[in-house]
Protein backbone atom coordinates (compact mmCIF):
# COMPACT_ATOMS: atom_id res chain seq x y z
CA UNK A 1 0.00 0.00 0.00
CA UNK A 2 1.23 3.42 -0.78
CA UNK A 3 2.26 5.73 1.97
CA UNK A 4 1.64 9.01 0.09
CA UNK A 5 -1.36 11.54 2.01
CA UNK A 6 -4.81 10.52 1.60
CA UNK A 7 -6.66 12.09 -0.72
CA UNK A 8 -10.26 11.45 -1.64
CA UNK A 9 -11.51 10.84 -5.17
CA UNK A 10 -15.19 10.83 -5.18
CA UNK A 11 -17.46 10.23 -8.26
CA UNK A 12 -20.79 8.24 -9.29
CA UNK A 13 -20.60 4.70 -9.47
CA UNK A 14 -19.95 3.17 -12.89
CA UNK A 15 -20.14 -0.41 -13.77
CA UNK A 16 -16.39 -1.05 -12.48
CA UNK A 17 -17.04 0.04 -9.34
CA UNK A 18 -19.70 -2.42 -8.55
CA UNK A 19 -18.24 -5.47 -7.56
CA UNK A 20 -16.01 -3.49 -4.82
CA UNK A 21 -18.97 -2.19 -3.42
CA UNK A 22 -20.72 -5.42 -2.78
CA UNK A 23 -17.46 -6.72 -1.40
CA UNK A 24 -17.08 -3.08 0.80
CA UNK A 25 -20.86 -3.74 2.08
CA UNK A 26 -20.58 -6.72 2.87
CA UNK A 27 -17.68 -6.37 4.78
CA UNK A 28 -18.71 -2.98 6.60
CA UNK A 29 -22.40 -5.11 7.50
CA UNK A 30 -21.11 -8.10 9.01
CA UNK A 31 -22.11 -10.30 6.03
CA UNK A 32 -20.74 -13.41 5.09
CA UNK A 33 -20.02 -12.28 1.95
CA UNK A 34 -21.18 -10.85 -1.05
CA UNK A 35 -24.51 -11.67 -2.55
CA UNK A 36 -25.10 -14.09 -5.45
CA UNK A 37 -24.85 -12.64 -8.88
CA UNK A 38 -28.42 -12.92 -9.65
CA UNK A 39 -29.10 -11.09 -6.36
CA UNK A 40 -26.16 -8.29 -6.85
CA UNK A 41 -28.05 -7.24 -10.11
CA UNK A 42 -31.52 -7.15 -8.84
CA UNK A 43 -30.07 -4.92 -6.01
CA UNK A 44 -28.41 -2.78 -8.20
CA UNK A 45 -31.71 -2.56 -10.23
CA UNK A 46 -33.21 -0.51 -7.20
CA UNK A 47 -31.02 2.69 -7.64
CA UNK A 48 -31.47 5.13 -9.95
CA UNK A 49 -28.03 5.91 -12.34
CA UNK A 50 -26.44 8.35 -10.45
CA UNK A 51 -27.92 7.88 -7.42
CA UNK A 52 -24.55 6.06 -5.96
CA UNK A 53 -21.58 7.81 -4.56
CA UNK A 54 -18.27 5.92 -4.52
CA UNK A 55 -15.13 7.26 -3.02
CA UNK A 56 -11.70 5.90 -3.96
CA UNK A 57 -8.12 6.17 -2.67
CA UNK A 58 -6.00 6.68 -5.44
CA UNK A 59 -2.82 6.31 -3.62
CA UNK A 60 -3.77 2.58 -2.95
CA UNK A 61 -1.56 0.99 -6.07
CA UNK A 62 -2.25 -2.90 -4.49
CA UNK A 63 -5.49 -4.06 -2.87
CA UNK A 64 -8.79 -2.31 -2.66
CA UNK A 65 -8.77 1.31 -3.16
CA UNK A 66 -12.69 1.40 -2.26
CA UNK A 67 -12.68 3.76 0.23
CA UNK A 68 -16.69 4.31 0.67
CA UNK A 69 -19.73 4.07 -0.55
CA UNK A 70 -23.34 5.80 -0.22
CA UNK A 71 -26.52 5.63 -2.25
CA UNK A 72 -30.08 6.56 -2.27
CA UNK A 73 -33.71 5.24 -2.97
CA UNK A 74 -35.99 7.37 -4.25
CA UNK A 75 -38.88 7.07 -1.62
CA UNK A 76 -42.01 8.66 -0.70
CA UNK A 77 -43.38 9.18 3.06
CA UNK A 78 -46.29 9.92 4.62
CA UNK A 79 -46.88 13.45 6.89
CA UNK A 80 -49.26 14.47 9.19
CA UNK A 81 -52.55 15.79 7.82
CA UNK A 82 -56.00 14.44 6.62
CA UNK A 83 -56.22 13.33 3.59
CA UNK A 84 -52.56 12.05 4.51
CA UNK A 85 -49.95 14.18 2.45
CA UNK A 86 -47.10 12.33 0.57
CA UNK A 87 -43.82 13.83 -0.15
CA UNK A 88 -40.66 13.22 -2.09
CA UNK A 89 -37.80 11.43 0.16
CA UNK A 90 -34.24 10.66 -0.75
CA UNK A 91 -33.98 7.69 1.52
CA UNK A 92 -29.66 6.99 2.06
CA UNK A 93 -28.65 4.01 2.50
CA UNK A 94 -25.95 1.51 1.55
CA UNK A 95 -23.41 3.74 3.80
CA UNK A 96 -20.34 2.35 4.59
CA UNK A 97 -16.72 3.43 4.93
CA UNK A 98 -13.68 1.04 4.43
CA UNK A 99 -11.96 0.54 7.90
CA UNK A 100 -8.65 0.99 6.38
CA UNK A 101 -10.09 4.66 6.17
CA UNK A 102 -12.17 5.76 8.78
CA UNK A 103 -12.62 9.06 10.47
CA UNK A 104 -10.93 10.97 7.46
CA UNK A 105 -13.70 12.60 5.96
CA UNK A 106 -14.90 9.71 3.46
CA UNK A 107 -18.21 10.10 4.85
CA UNK A 108 -18.67 13.88 5.48
CA UNK A 109 -17.42 13.77 1.80
CA UNK A 110 -20.06 11.45 0.36
CA UNK A 111 -23.22 13.30 2.33
CA UNK A 112 -22.24 16.53 0.83
CA UNK A 113 -22.06 15.51 -2.82
CA UNK A 114 -25.58 13.66 -2.20
CA UNK A 115 -26.83 16.68 0.28
CA UNK A 116 -25.98 18.77 -3.28
CA UNK A 117 -27.73 16.60 -5.48
CA UNK A 118 -30.93 16.16 -3.48
CA UNK A 119 -31.24 20.07 -2.54
CA UNK A 120 -31.00 20.44 -6.94
CA UNK A 121 -33.95 17.71 -7.33
CA UNK A 122 -35.91 19.74 -4.52
CA UNK A 123 -36.38 17.17 -2.60
CA UNK A 124 -38.13 18.42 0.73
CA UNK A 125 -36.77 15.23 2.65
CA UNK A 126 -34.25 13.13 3.25
CA UNK A 127 -34.79 9.97 5.45
CA UNK A 128 -32.75 6.90 6.69
CA UNK A 129 -32.44 4.42 9.12
CA UNK A 130 -29.51 4.44 11.33
CA UNK A 131 -26.64 1.69 12.89
CA UNK A 132 -25.86 4.59 15.22
CA UNK A 133 -27.75 7.34 16.62
CA UNK A 134 -24.78 9.45 17.26
CA UNK A 135 -23.82 9.90 13.46
CA UNK A 136 -26.56 11.91 11.50
CA UNK A 137 -27.47 14.75 13.87
CA UNK A 138 -24.36 16.25 12.35
CA UNK A 139 -25.52 16.72 9.10
CA UNK A 140 -28.83 17.91 10.13
CA UNK A 141 -31.22 14.49 10.96
CA UNK A 142 -33.31 14.10 13.72
CA UNK A 143 -35.22 10.41 14.83
CA UNK A 144 -38.62 10.92 13.62
CA UNK A 145 -40.57 7.74 14.13
CA UNK A 146 -40.06 5.68 16.86
CA UNK A 147 -41.19 1.50 17.61
CA UNK A 148 -42.15 -0.09 20.92
CA UNK A 149 -41.12 -3.21 21.25
CA UNK A 150 -43.48 -5.94 22.77
CA UNK A 151 -42.59 -9.24 24.18
CA UNK A 152 -45.62 -11.16 24.97
CA UNK A 153 -46.31 -13.62 27.31
CA UNK A 154 -49.00 -15.88 25.16
CA UNK A 155 -50.32 -18.38 28.30
CA UNK A 156 -51.00 -15.03 30.47
CA UNK A 157 -52.23 -12.86 27.05
CA UNK A 158 -55.48 -12.90 26.56
CA UNK A 159 -58.15 -10.61 24.50
CA UNK A 160 -60.71 -9.33 26.31
CA UNK A 161 -63.17 -9.42 22.97
CA UNK A 162 -64.99 -12.53 22.30
CA UNK A 163 -64.54 -13.81 18.92
CA UNK A 164 -67.51 -13.59 16.40
CA UNK A 165 -69.55 -15.81 17.82
CA UNK A 166 -70.32 -17.77 13.98
CA UNK A 167 -66.57 -19.03 14.49
CA UNK A 168 -66.07 -17.47 10.62
CA UNK A 169 -62.27 -17.44 10.01
CA UNK A 170 -61.55 -13.70 9.28
CA UNK A 171 -57.95 -14.52 9.50
CA UNK A 172 -56.29 -16.81 6.47
CA UNK A 173 -52.60 -17.98 5.80
CA UNK A 174 -52.14 -16.64 2.85
CA UNK A 175 -50.73 -18.79 -0.51
CA UNK A 176 -47.73 -18.03 -1.32
CA UNK A 177 -48.97 -16.95 -5.21
CA UNK A 178 -51.25 -14.37 -3.05
CA UNK A 179 -48.60 -12.69 -1.68
CA UNK A 180 -47.32 -9.94 -4.51
CA UNK A 181 -50.87 -9.69 -5.24
CA UNK A 182 -52.56 -8.91 -1.83
CA UNK A 183 -50.13 -7.45 0.38
CA UNK A 184 -49.00 -4.44 -1.65
CA UNK A 185 -52.85 -3.05 -1.98
CA UNK A 186 -52.58 -3.60 1.68
CA UNK A 187 -49.48 -1.92 2.59
CA UNK A 188 -50.33 1.00 0.36
CA UNK A 189 -54.07 1.70 2.28
CA UNK A 190 -51.64 1.47 5.35
CA UNK A 191 -49.76 3.89 4.51
CA UNK A 192 -52.09 6.74 4.10
CA UNK A 193 -53.77 5.46 8.06
CA UNK A 194 -49.60 6.80 9.38
CA UNK A 195 -47.34 9.79 9.33
CA UNK A 196 -43.80 8.32 8.94
CA UNK A 197 -44.90 5.79 7.16
CA UNK A 198 -42.83 4.62 4.25
CA UNK A 199 -44.30 3.88 1.31
CA UNK A 200 -42.94 0.70 -0.88
CA UNK A 201 -42.36 0.20 -4.96
CA UNK A 202 -42.44 -2.94 -6.90
CA UNK A 203 -38.76 -3.64 -6.78
CA UNK A 204 -38.64 -2.93 -2.72
CA UNK A 205 -41.47 -5.48 -2.25
CA UNK A 206 -40.13 -8.16 -4.07
CA UNK A 207 -36.59 -7.31 -2.52
CA UNK A 208 -38.07 -7.91 1.04
CA UNK A 209 -40.74 -11.19 -0.15
CA UNK A 210 -37.29 -12.78 -1.42
CA UNK A 211 -35.41 -11.61 1.42
CA UNK A 212 -38.06 -13.22 3.88
CA UNK A 213 -38.33 -16.20 1.51
CA UNK A 214 -34.53 -16.80 1.63
CA UNK A 215 -33.51 -15.72 5.52
CA UNK A 216 -33.00 -19.41 7.26
CA UNK A 217 -31.44 -20.17 9.95
CA UNK A 218 -31.04 -23.72 12.15
CA UNK A 219 -34.21 -24.00 14.23
CA UNK A 220 -36.14 -20.52 12.62
CA UNK A 221 -39.04 -21.63 10.56
CA UNK A 222 -40.28 -20.54 7.33
CA UNK A 223 -42.15 -16.94 7.62
CA UNK A 224 -45.71 -16.95 7.63
CA UNK A 225 -47.88 -14.24 6.12
CA UNK A 226 -51.20 -14.42 8.14
CA UNK A 227 -53.89 -11.89 5.88
CA UNK A 228 -57.07 -10.40 7.19
CA UNK A 229 -59.28 -8.32 4.57
CA UNK A 230 -57.66 -4.88 6.32
CA UNK A 231 -54.11 -6.05 7.15
CA UNK A 232 -51.59 -8.69 7.65
CA UNK A 233 -48.64 -9.76 9.80
CA UNK A 234 -45.60 -11.83 9.18
CA UNK A 235 -44.02 -14.14 11.60
CA UNK A 236 -41.45 -16.92 11.87
CA UNK A 237 -41.35 -19.01 14.80
CA UNK A 238 -37.91 -20.03 16.11
CA UNK A 239 -37.64 -23.15 18.38
CA UNK A 240 -33.80 -23.68 19.93
CA UNK A 241 -33.07 -27.21 21.55
CA UNK A 242 -31.57 -24.97 24.96
CA UNK A 243 -34.98 -23.63 25.25
CA UNK A 244 -36.71 -27.08 25.59
CA UNK A 245 -34.04 -28.73 27.52
CA UNK A 246 -35.04 -28.37 31.23
CA UNK A 247 -38.73 -28.86 30.99
CA UNK A 248 -39.10 -31.33 27.68
CA UNK A 249 -41.82 -29.01 26.83
CA UNK A 250 -41.69 -26.80 23.55
CA UNK A 251 -40.89 -23.15 24.75
CA UNK A 252 -40.43 -22.04 21.14
CA UNK A 253 -41.09 -18.29 20.32
CA UNK A 254 -42.46 -16.26 17.57
CA UNK A 255 -41.14 -13.29 15.70
CA UNK A 256 -43.51 -10.86 13.76
CA UNK A 257 -41.52 -8.74 11.67
CA UNK A 258 -44.67 -7.08 9.80
CA UNK A 259 -47.44 -6.16 11.49
CA UNK A 260 -49.75 -3.38 9.69
CA UNK A 261 -53.68 -2.96 10.39
CA UNK A 262 -55.52 -0.53 8.86
CA UNK A 263 -58.89 -1.16 11.26
CA UNK A 264 -59.09 -1.44 14.74
CA UNK A 265 -60.55 -5.02 13.99
CA UNK A 266 -58.12 -6.14 11.66
CA UNK A 267 -55.67 -5.48 14.74
CA UNK A 268 -57.81 -7.26 17.02
CA UNK A 269 -58.38 -10.39 14.89
CA UNK A 270 -54.85 -10.65 13.96
CA UNK A 271 -53.43 -10.95 17.36
CA UNK A 272 -55.87 -13.33 17.91
CA UNK A 273 -54.01 -15.84 16.16
CA UNK A 274 -50.98 -14.65 17.45
CA UNK A 275 -52.15 -14.94 20.70
CA UNK A 276 -52.79 -18.19 20.26
CA UNK A 277 -50.10 -20.05 18.54
CA UNK A 278 -49.76 -23.54 20.19
CA UNK A 279 -45.94 -24.37 21.45
CA UNK A 280 -45.18 -20.72 21.90
CA UNK A 281 -43.89 -19.13 24.86
CA UNK A 282 -43.29 -15.89 23.54
CA UNK A 283 -44.36 -13.15 20.76
CA UNK A 284 -41.85 -10.03 20.21
CA UNK A 285 -42.79 -7.42 17.87
CA UNK A 286 -42.27 -3.85 16.91
CA UNK A 287 -45.75 -1.34 16.94
CA UNK A 288 -45.86 2.24 16.97
CA UNK A 289 -45.84 4.14 20.46
CA UNK A 290 -49.74 4.35 20.11
CA UNK A 291 -50.25 0.48 19.93
CA UNK A 292 -53.69 -0.28 22.00
CA UNK A 293 -52.66 -4.19 22.55
CA UNK A 294 -51.85 -3.59 26.35
CA UNK A 295 -55.60 -2.10 26.75
CA UNK A 296 -57.08 -5.02 24.46
CA UNK A 297 -55.63 -8.23 26.97
CA UNK A 298 -57.03 -9.21 30.45
CA UNK A 299 -53.72 -8.77 31.76
CA UNK A 300 -51.89 -5.70 30.46
CA UNK A 301 -48.79 -7.65 32.15
CA UNK A 302 -48.17 -9.78 29.52
CA UNK A 303 -47.39 -7.18 27.25
CA UNK A 304 -43.75 -6.17 28.32
CA UNK A 305 -42.43 -3.39 26.47
CA UNK A 306 -38.45 -4.67 26.12
CA UNK A 307 -37.40 -1.74 24.38
CA UNK A 308 -37.32 1.41 22.27
CA UNK A 309 -35.84 2.49 19.10
CA UNK A 310 -35.25 5.24 16.97
CA UNK A 311 -36.53 3.52 13.62
CA UNK A 312 -36.67 6.38 11.04
CA UNK A 313 -34.69 9.36 11.11
CA UNK A 314 -35.56 12.48 9.52
CA UNK A 315 -33.83 15.34 7.48
CA UNK A 316 -35.30 18.88 5.82
CA UNK A 317 -33.98 20.13 3.23
CA UNK A 318 -36.77 22.83 2.18
CA UNK A 319 -38.46 24.24 5.84
CA UNK A 320 -40.99 26.25 4.16
CA UNK A 321 -42.51 23.55 2.00
CA UNK A 322 -42.07 20.84 4.72
CA UNK A 323 -44.11 23.32 7.13
CA UNK A 324 -46.69 24.09 3.84
CA UNK A 325 -47.10 20.69 3.15
CA UNK A 326 -48.22 18.72 6.89
CA UNK A 327 -51.89 19.54 8.26
CA UNK A 328 -52.06 21.46 11.64
CA UNK A 329 -54.58 20.59 14.78
CA UNK A 330 -54.31 23.96 16.09
CA UNK A 331 -54.12 27.73 15.01
CA UNK A 332 -50.70 29.53 15.19
CA UNK A 333 -49.10 32.61 14.51
CA UNK A 334 -45.29 32.52 15.37
CA UNK A 335 -41.72 33.25 14.03
CA UNK A 336 -39.47 30.19 14.42
CA UNK A 337 -35.88 30.68 14.24
CA UNK A 338 -34.46 27.43 12.76
CA UNK A 339 -30.89 26.58 12.93
CA UNK A 340 -29.27 24.44 10.37
CA UNK A 341 -25.09 24.84 10.37
CA UNK A 342 -24.41 21.64 7.80
CA UNK A 343 -26.51 23.09 5.01
CA UNK A 344 -27.54 26.18 5.65
CA UNK A 345 -31.10 25.72 4.99
CA UNK A 346 -32.76 27.42 7.90
CA UNK A 347 -33.86 30.72 8.62
CA UNK A 348 -36.32 32.73 10.24
CA UNK A 349 -40.03 32.22 8.85
CA UNK A 350 -43.37 33.15 9.61
CA UNK A 351 -45.64 30.05 10.00
CA UNK A 352 -49.61 31.27 10.55
CA UNK A 353 -52.28 28.21 10.56
CA UNK A 354 -55.50 28.68 10.28
CA UNK A 355 -58.11 25.95 9.53
CA UNK A 356 -55.24 23.23 9.54
CA UNK A 357 -53.50 24.89 6.68
CA UNK A 358 -50.21 26.58 7.16
CA UNK A 359 -48.47 30.00 5.38
CA UNK A 360 -44.98 30.21 5.41
CA UNK A 361 -43.22 33.25 4.63
CA UNK A 362 -39.58 34.49 5.51
CA UNK A 363 -39.48 36.82 8.68
CA UNK A 364 -37.02 39.23 9.68
CA UNK A 365 -39.30 39.55 13.57
CA UNK A 366 -38.20 38.42 16.25
CA UNK A 367 -38.55 35.06 16.80
CA UNK A 368 -40.42 33.58 19.64
CA UNK A 369 -39.75 29.66 18.47
CA UNK A 370 -35.68 28.78 18.32
CA UNK A 371 -34.77 25.27 17.48
CA UNK A 372 -31.90 23.14 15.41
CA UNK A 373 -33.20 21.53 12.14
CA UNK A 374 -32.71 18.17 13.56
CA UNK A 375 -35.29 19.25 16.30
CA UNK A 376 -37.92 20.41 13.92
CA UNK A 377 -37.22 16.84 11.97
CA UNK A 378 -37.91 15.09 15.36
CA UNK A 379 -41.14 17.43 16.39
CA UNK A 380 -42.42 17.50 12.64
CA UNK A 381 -43.88 13.52 12.72
CA UNK A 382 -45.29 13.50 15.81
CA UNK A 383 -42.28 11.45 17.73
CA UNK A 384 -41.80 14.15 20.40
CA UNK A 385 -43.83 16.97 21.57
CA UNK A 386 -42.53 20.78 21.79
CA UNK A 387 -43.19 20.51 25.19
CA UNK A 388 -41.15 17.53 25.93
CA UNK A 389 -38.49 19.09 23.39
CA UNK A 390 -38.54 22.13 25.71
CA UNK A 391 -37.82 20.40 28.39
CA UNK A 392 -34.57 18.36 27.00
CA UNK A 393 -33.38 22.29 26.55
CA UNK A 394 -33.44 21.21 22.63
CA UNK A 395 -35.99 23.70 21.96
CA UNK A 396 -36.29 27.25 23.29
CA UNK A 397 -39.22 29.01 23.09
CA UNK A 398 -40.58 33.11 24.26
CA UNK A 399 -42.99 31.19 27.20
CA UNK A 400 -44.78 28.13 28.07
CA UNK A 401 -48.02 29.66 26.17
CA UNK A 402 -46.02 29.53 23.21
CA UNK A 403 -44.70 26.02 23.74
CA UNK A 404 -48.15 24.96 24.66
CA UNK A 405 -49.33 25.95 20.95
CA UNK A 406 -47.17 24.45 19.32
CA UNK A 407 -48.41 21.30 21.31
CA UNK A 408 -51.53 21.79 20.38
CA UNK A 409 -50.70 22.32 16.23
CA UNK A 410 -48.02 19.91 15.85
CA UNK A 411 -50.22 17.33 17.41
CA UNK A 412 -51.00 14.05 15.33
CA UNK A 413 -53.86 12.12 15.28
CA UNK A 414 -51.56 8.68 15.81
CA UNK A 415 -48.24 8.08 16.44
CA UNK A 416 -45.51 7.93 13.31
CA UNK A 417 -44.42 4.73 12.13
CA UNK A 418 -42.17 4.06 9.50
CA UNK A 419 -42.68 0.37 9.00
CA UNK A 420 -40.09 -0.07 6.59
CA UNK A 421 -36.22 -0.88 7.39
CA UNK A 422 -33.89 0.09 4.39
C1 LIG B 1 -28.08 5.25 6.41
C2 LIG B 1 -27.10 4.14 6.64
O1 LIG B 1 -26.70 3.48 5.73
S1 LIG B 1 -26.59 3.86 8.23
C3 LIG B 1 -25.14 2.87 8.05
C4 LIG B 1 -23.88 3.57 8.45
N1 LIG B 1 -22.77 2.63 8.21
C5 LIG B 1 -22.27 1.80 9.13
O2 LIG B 1 -22.66 1.81 10.29
C6 LIG B 1 -21.20 0.83 8.65
C7 LIG B 1 -19.96 0.84 9.55
N2 LIG B 1 -19.41 2.19 9.78
C8 LIG B 1 -18.81 2.92 8.78
O3 LIG B 1 -18.76 2.50 7.63
C9 LIG B 1 -18.20 4.27 9.14
O4 LIG B 1 -17.68 4.18 10.45
C10 LIG B 1 -19.19 5.45 9.06
C11 LIG B 1 -19.86 5.49 7.69
C12 LIG B 1 -20.26 5.37 10.15
C13 LIG B 1 -18.39 6.77 9.29
O5 LIG B 1 -17.50 6.98 8.21
P1 LIG B 1 -16.18 7.90 8.33
O6 LIG B 1 -15.68 8.16 6.96
O7 LIG B 1 -15.28 7.34 9.32
O8 LIG B 1 -16.80 9.26 8.90
P2 LIG B 1 -16.13 10.72 8.73
O9 LIG B 1 -14.66 10.63 8.95
O10 LIG B 1 -16.58 11.36 7.46
O11 LIG B 1 -16.79 11.45 9.95
C14 LIG B 1 -17.76 12.48 9.83
C15 LIG B 1 -18.15 12.88 11.22
O12 LIG B 1 -18.94 11.84 11.81
C16 LIG B 1 -18.33 11.41 13.03
N3 LIG B 1 -18.56 9.96 13.10
C17 LIG B 1 -18.22 9.05 12.17
N4 LIG B 1 -18.62 7.84 12.57
C18 LIG B 1 -19.24 7.99 13.77
C19 LIG B 1 -19.83 7.09 14.69
N5 LIG B 1 -19.90 5.79 14.43
N6 LIG B 1 -20.36 7.60 15.81
C20 LIG B 1 -20.28 8.93 16.07
N7 LIG B 1 -19.72 9.82 15.23
C21 LIG B 1 -19.20 9.35 14.09
C22 LIG B 1 -16.89 11.77 12.91
O13 LIG B 1 -16.29 11.92 14.18
C23 LIG B 1 -16.97 13.08 12.15
O14 LIG B 1 -17.34 14.11 13.05
P3 LIG B 1 -17.06 15.67 12.78
O15 LIG B 1 -16.62 15.81 11.36
O16 LIG B 1 -18.37 16.32 13.04
O17 LIG B 1 -16.02 16.02 13.76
Amino acid sequence: MSTSAFRLELHRATESDWPDIFVNDARAFLQPGPPPAAEQAKARAMFGDGDVVVVRDPGITTGQSLAGVAAFYRMRITVPGTPAPVARAAGLSWVSVAATHRRRGVLRAMMSDLFDQWEAENFPFAILTATEATIYERFGFGPACLADKYTITLDKAHLRAEQDSSGAATVTFAAAADVMKILPALHDRWTSTRPGAVHRDEPHWRTLVRGYDAESAPHRSAGHYLLHRDGYAHYRTIDEPENTENSGAYAARAEVDEFFATTDEAHRELWRVLLNLDLVTTVSVDVPTDDPLPLAVTDMRSVDVTGRDDKLWLRILDVPAALTMRGYRGDLDVVIDVEDRSRDRGGTFRLQVSDGVAQVSASSAEPVVRLDISVLASLYLGAFTPSMTAAAGRLWTAGPDITAALDRAWATDRAPFAGTYF
